[in-house]
């Protein structure tokens, strides 16, 4: 359980009229809908984004073999990476699977934090005792997550809380990891990274264009000291853009054809048209959090094409 001074009260069934936005949460997953018809789905398994609905369209791509029962991490929506990004050497989190725990955890919703016809806000919180037993034992640091995901007509917010509730500082890294869904990868601009340092994670073929590149091959980029706003665009439209707050660093990947053949829940194998992960975070270095302290992180992502 995660203690916090002002815990909402959870709601444990659809609390709203008709003609009011509501939260429908049950013993798996939580659903915030507007009466405009915008709607989120957060699995509790990993407090996974599994849905985001604006304009009457769905904004985030999910495999069609994307395992929804908490027996592996989503592949597709927004999983969250906490505490370690992809493997690292580093001592302390080294015994990790890719990406850490909180994705692969099953995390408590801890109820409502704001409500108007337009615009409605929910925390899910994580604590060691919710971490499996075996991945606990591998990052022993006690600790608290709140993440708060809001739904406003156009938008989603999702913001993460990290505190330390031990008496030594510990260290994390912590991600965003959206699948985006877009109509062709192939036409895709993603704009506000030019001149930037990255680390590249496959020798990829891309192609930088003054200040957008284009994607012509797999993609793994690191993108270090990026700026807090990055556009998601195409030949036709301006589709997403991204905000973040208080995240340094942003991945951009797609495994093109060579590489979901080698994703096993990645369907169909030709999805990788279909969708783009552009991901906010702070993973290039660790934060390193004093015991006591907190730290909070977040991003707004705005459906352009929606307005
Ligand atoms: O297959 P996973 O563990 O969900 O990771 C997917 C991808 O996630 C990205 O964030 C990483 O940069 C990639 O290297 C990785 O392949």
């Amino acid at each position: 359980m995660v203690e916090r001074s002002h815990k909402p009260a959870a709601i444990n069934a659809a609390s709203g009229q008709e003609d009011t936005a509501i939260v429908i949460a049950d013993s798996d997953k939580v659903t915030l809908k507007l009466q405009t018809g915008e709607s989120v789905e957060i699995l509790l398994y990993g407090a996974t984004i599994v849905s985001w609905k604006s304009g009457g369209e769905e904004k985030l791509w999910i495999s069609e073999s994307a395992k929804l029962d908490g027996s592996k991490a989503v592949r597709g929506g927004v999983p969250l990476v906490f505490p370690v990004f992809g493997k690292h050497d580093d001592p302390s989190v080294t015994e990790l699977p890719q990406h850490g725990f909180a994705r692969v955890s099953k995390w408590e919703f801890l109820g409502k934090t704001s409500n108007s016809p337009t615009n409605i806000q929910v925390d899910l919180g994580l604590s060691p005792s919710q971490v499996p037993q075996e991945l606990r034992e591998k990052w022993n640091n006690p600790f608290g997550l709140i993440y708060s995901v809001n739904l406003s007509q156009t938008s989603i917010e999702t913001k993460m809380l990290v505190r330390n509730e031990g008496t030594e500082s510990f260290k994390f890294h912590v991600l965003f990891h959206t699948y985006f869904k877009v109509p062709d990868v192939t036409k895709v601009k993603v704009v506000g990274l030019n001149g930037l340092g990255f680390k590249d994670k496959v020798a990829s073929a891309l192609n930088e264009v003054n200040s957008h590149f284009t994607l012509s091959g797999e993609v793994d980029r690191v993108y270090h000291k990026a700026p807090r706003s990055v556009i998601i665009e195409d030949d036709k439209q301006v589709r997403f853009h991204v905000e973040s707050a208080n995240l340094e660093d942003v991945v951009v990947w797609n495994p093109w054809a060579n590489g979901t053949p080698k994703i096993v829940d990645f369907d169909p194998k030709d999805g990788w048209k279909n969708m783009l992960c552009v991901e906010t975070g702070s993973v290039a270095n660790f934060q390193s959090l004093e015991a006591g302290s907190v730290w909070e992180g977040g991003q707004v992502i705005t459906a352009t094409d929606s307005l």
